[in-house]
């Protein structure tokens, strides 16, 4: 499989030419932005924003994007297509503001799904093509608590990727719970779309066993890179394109795991047995 993990941070004219194809509707993806400071850089915020299709906000995340804006003239220009979550979060004002502006402001109320969860909902009622796995889980009672409406009886053959990827933003770096939740969210995503979570220091997608080609762009990402096998026992990877390339090596919590890794070249090949996390550290500079 092939990968640009940062590709929704490039300059959206270099996206629009390389990634998106109207066609297929390849490229195209929903930006939600999560409950945490919005810390990348204004550049790449602007970019990742303007290569989206649509724009959710989860909850309070409503919140940072109005922060991020200092004058209403800007927050204008920055008007997401909708705010979902149990509002716990949303501030009066934030709310206030959006609501005259015309953005839907849906309180959904369900202590089992997160606020993220609830965005990715709605994800799958923007795709027209539901898959097999989304229809399953929209169909669920329960969410994303619960690994029974997980897709692992899902095999590979039968994935079905839809064209709507998602992106979303901050989900890692905060509260520790809801940052292994949202690498739950890779997981249970990852027979149905493209994810990838990023936040200010970090880009993290889920690799799934198989071979992966990875292409990195050395302008917005690296030095620093890891593989983690994070919901897997004992997996064995195989790598190139890294300062320290393994073959046929061990790797699990307890044993042995590939962090602060460096990236060696734009190209990087994993071979894995089982799920492992890749995330790339965003460049400082950027
Ligand atoms: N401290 C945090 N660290 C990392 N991610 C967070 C944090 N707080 C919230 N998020 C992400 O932002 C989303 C929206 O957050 P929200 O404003 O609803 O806060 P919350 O009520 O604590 O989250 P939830 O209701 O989903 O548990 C969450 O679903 C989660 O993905
Ligand atoms: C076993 C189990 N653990 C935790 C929660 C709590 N929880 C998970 S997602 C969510 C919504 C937050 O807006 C809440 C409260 C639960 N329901 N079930």
């Amino acid at each position: 499989m092939n990968w640009q993990p940062s590709k929704c941070l490039e300059d959206p004219d270099v996206y629009q030419r390389r990634h998106i194809s109207e066609e297929t509707g390849e490229g195209k993806f929903v930006l939600i932005i999560l409950n945490q400071p919005i810390l990348i850089t204004r550049r790449l915020f602007d970019n990742a924003w303007r290569n989206a299709t649509y724009r959710f906000c989860a909850d309070g995340g409503a919140n940072r994007l109005y922060d991020l804006l200092e004058t209403d003239a800007e927050r204008k220009k920055y008007l997401p297509d909708y705010i979902r979550g149990d509002l716990d979060s949303l501030q009066d004002n934030v709310k206030a503001y959006y609501v005259s502006q015309g953005v839907p402001v849906e309180r959904v109320d369900n202590e089992d799904s997160t606020d993220f969860m609830k965005c990715i909902h709605l994800v799958r009622e923007r795709d027209s093509t539901p898959t097999k796995a989304a229809a399953a889980f929209s169909s669920a009672a329960g969410d994303v608590t619960s690994a029974t409406t997980g897709s692992s009886h899902y095999s590979q053959e039968e994935r079905q990727i839809n064209n709507l990827a998602v992106v979303a933003l901050g989900g890692t770096g905060g509260r520790f719970d809801q940052t292994m939740s949202s690498i739950h969210h890779l997981y249970l995503l990852y027979h149905e779309r493209h994810a990838t979570l990023v936040s200010d220091e970090s880009i993290v997608v889920l690799l799934g066993p198989g071979t992966h080609e990875i292409t990195c762009n050395l302008e917005i990402e690296g030095p620093t890179c890891g593989i983690i096998p994070i919901a897997s026992p004992e997996t064995v990877i195989t790598t190139s394109g890294l300062k320290w390339d393994v073959e046929n090596w061990k790797t699990a919590f307890g044993t042995q795991l590939s962090t602060s890794n460096v990236l060696a070249s734009s190209k990087v090949t994993i071979q894995t047995n089982a799920p492992v996390v890749w995330t790339t550290e965003i460049k400082s500079n950027k």
